[in-house]
């Protein structure tokens, strides 16, 4: 498997810095993240930093790794490791003559990048927190009135509450709606594809057991799951995770990593465990089951796109 490096670079205008792959190179004139390939005994940050001087004659001062995709192709397998670089000293330019251009997340789905890409598309755009609702009755009910001063521009947020009646809950998710549209956060139906149709931009969770219900043919659009929603689902083994890539998910959860009080019983799998099926996903996982949020960087250091959870990950 060749390893390589790649960095998805922010400016501090919220733009990502994309070059274009030179015609005789393997996925030639596609777009890319910067990177290539680690030499021999290379450390990654090394590597990237290395190849970010020699590609577009900038030195990063501030990175953190994002996620790792493993990609077959028909004549080559890669790991991409990528990278968020978010500071850097230099002016970015194309340093061997490749063009490049600053773009804005939601505009990168306009450029045609190699087949490996896909998940990293999505990445670039998703938070590292994915909150969880508490229950409307596990805060006295009034679920709005909670959140409101905890939304935050940028958030997404998955809006479960078991306790209500179908109809009860479409009421409380347009009201939420509201909330997320108001501050630029986003809210995910927990299991309400149905609920979607006025929510371009929003998307929708679907559990475990709904995943493992739907057929093989099924493809998102059936539900009313348009290219500009989301669609995530549960997931808890490596079957699970491939039936969500092959169903077209955008992101999942993977749980249980450490064992909960809302599942007892149930033992966690444990980072290295966890880590080693996010990296193979091809979409990019969310860590779930007793996270707080400290565990972000140890999701990132095993591939993950980050955590997802319930308590704790609120900003009081
Ligand atoms: N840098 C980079 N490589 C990618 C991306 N997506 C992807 O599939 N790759 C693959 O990963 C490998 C990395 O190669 P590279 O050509 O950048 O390697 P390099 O900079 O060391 O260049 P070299 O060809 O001069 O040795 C290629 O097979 C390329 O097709 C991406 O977004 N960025
Ligand atoms: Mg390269």
């Amino acid at each position: 498997m060749l390893r390589v490096v790649a960095a998805i670079i922010h400016n501090p205008q919220g733009e990502i810095l994309i070059a274009r792959r030179p015609l005789h190179k393997h996925q030639g004139g596609l777009w890319e993240f910067p990177g290539g390939k680690l030499e021999d005994g290379e450390e990654a940050a090394h590597a990237l930093i290395r190849e970010l001087q020699e590609e577009l004659g900038i030195t990063p001062t501030s990175f953190r790794p994002l996620l790792i995709v493993e990609h077959h192709y028909p004549d080559k397998s890669v790991r991409l490791e990528v990278w968020r670089v978010t500071g850097f000293d230099g002016e970015a330019h194309g340093a061997e003559g490749q063009p490049v251009a600053w773009v804005p997340p939601a505009r990168l789905a306009e450029y045609d990048f190699p087949a490996a890409n896909t998940p990293i598309l999505k990445a670039a755009v998703l938070p590292e927190v994915y909150a969880i609702t508490p229950d409307p009755l596990d805060i006295g009910g009034d679920l709005p009135g909670w959140l409101t001063p905890r939304l935050r521009e940028g958030q997404w947020l998955l809006l479960r509450a078991r306790s209500l009646s179908a109809e009860s809950y479409a009421g409380l998710a347009a009201e939420i709606a509201g909330l997320c549209q108001a501050c630029g956060a986003r809210l995910m139906l927990h299991d309400r594809p149905d609920l979607l149709a006025q929510l371009p931009g929003h998307g929708v969770h679907l559990t475990a057991s709904t995943l493992k219900a739907l057929p093989e043919g099924w493809r998102r659009g059936d539900s009313g799951i348009g290219a500009e929603h989301y669609l995530s689902f549960s997931t808890h083994d490596q079957a699970e995770l491939d039936k969500a890539w092959r169903l077209g998910a955008d992101m999942v959860t993977l749980s249980p990593v450490r064992e909960t009080p809302s599942h007892p019983g149930m033992p966690g799998m444990g980072w290295e465990c966890w880590g080693s099926l996010a990296v193979g996903a091809g979409v990019p996982v969310y860590a779930l089951g007793g996270m707080r949020r400290e565990d972000v960087t140890l999701a990132h250091r095993y591939g993950g796109q980050g955590i997802a959870g319930i308590r704790g990950l609120f900003q009081d």
